[in-house]
């Protein structure tokens, strides 16, 4: 299947996720309902990220492989990391959600 070189920056014009937000009106209204769009999408991006983490660990380890890839999870770590301290809390729930409860 195709799929999009990860290095490659997605083109966020294409979905509207641009942080430049002068040409919204200053409408509480308006506003409120691009923060619902953009929940709705981040949810399910959340929902879809899960489902495909659970997967990749199922598929490693039924060939043997670890439970956890820890220079993966680096990497999503460096990723978030753009965003602080929240940033490194965020990528650390994204990736619970994906590898589900530890130490079972
Ligand atoms: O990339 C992997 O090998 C995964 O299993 C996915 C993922 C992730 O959610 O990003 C989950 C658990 C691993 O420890 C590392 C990364």
């Amino acid at each position: 299947m195709e799929h999009p070189d990860a290095d490659q920056p997605i083109d966020l014009s294409q979905y509207n996720l641009s942080s430049e937000v002068d040409d919204l009106p200053d409408e509480i209204d308006d506003l409120r309902s691009e923060i619902d769009r953009l929940d709705a999408i981040i949810l399910g991006a959340i929902k879809r990220r899960t489902a495909v983490s659970k997967k990749v660990g199922r598929t490693r380890m039924a060939s043997g492989g670890p439970r956890l890839v820890h220079s993966r999870e680096m990497k999503v770590l460096q990723r978030f990391s753009e965003l602080g301290q929240e940033g490194h809390t965020l990528a650390m729930l994204l990736l619970r959600l994906g590898r589900g409860p530890l130490g079972r």
